[in-house]
């Protein structure tokens, strides 16, 4: 069987990229949502399992000693990490993957998988964006301009991704995803026709 398509969403906190997962998720029902493990304290409303799955200190460093992370990384004061058996249990059942992750977390996976499908989600500019995130209402004006900051420099890292994507308006942002994923689609089967074609030819030689 062959394997899904590793597709790896980021973008600077508040830019949509939960917003978009989650409509993306319900266009596209055989797309899977990768859960990440994080130390950060639930927003309300957030359900363990569901929306993160909400770790001690103790509890995240017990699984990078474990190696269960495809990546972590600490992001403002907390640690987000990727749980890898999921990930490579549901792409070798050929099912597609999408992880919703930060910039440094993203580059390492980069290195692991480098077939995969980088997305860079964009906010129309930087002043939508602070309204995004300080209309969230989740975060303390401390962290927000945290978030802002490391935000600027997660954004000059763009040029490591396979695609730009802005999110002015859900739809369209989730529209253009669904081209790039149908896109990534023919072009690994036409690769993989290609590969079958050539061990014919060189088993009839
Ligand atoms: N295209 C859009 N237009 C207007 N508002 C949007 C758009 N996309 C998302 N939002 C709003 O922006 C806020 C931030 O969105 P969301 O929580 O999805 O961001 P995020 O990138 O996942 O943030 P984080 O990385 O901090 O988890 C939410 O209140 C959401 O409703
Ligand atoms: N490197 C990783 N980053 C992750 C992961 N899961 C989420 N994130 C990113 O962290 C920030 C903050 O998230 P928030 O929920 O506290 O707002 C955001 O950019 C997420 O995309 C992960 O597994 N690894």
């Amino acid at each position: 069987m062959n394997k899904g398509l590793l597709i790896v969403l980021s973008g600077p906190s508040g830019v949509g990229k939960g917003t978009v997962c989650s409509v993306l998720r319900h266009k596209q029902s055989d797309l899977v949502y990768s859960v990440s493990a994080t130390t950060r304290t639930p927003r309300q409303g957030e359900i363990d399992g569901i929306n993160y799955f909400f770790k001690t200190r103790e509890q995240f460093q017990d699984m990078i000693a474990r190696d269960a992370l495809l990546e972590h990384a600490e992001y403002v004061g907390n640690f987000y990490g990727t749980p890898r058996d999921f990930v490579d249990r549901t792409l070798a059942s050929g099912k597609d993957v999408i992880l919703e992750i930060e910039v440094q977390g993203a580059l390492k996976v980069k290195e692991k998988f480098p077939e995969g499908v980088f997305i860079f989600l964009l906010p129309p500019s930087l002043d939508e964006l602070k309204q995004r995130i300080v209309g969230r209402g989740t975060e303390n004006a401390e962290v927000i301009n945290h978030r802002m900051t490391v935000a600027e420099q997660e954004m000059s890292l763009i040029r490591y991704y396979d695609y730009a994507v802005v999110n002015d308006e859900i739809d369209a942002a989730c529209h253009r995803i669904q081209s790039i994923i149908t896109a990534e689609h023919c072009r690994k089967d036409r690769f993989l026709a290609g590969l079958e074609e050539m061990q014919t030819t060189s088993e009839k030689a």
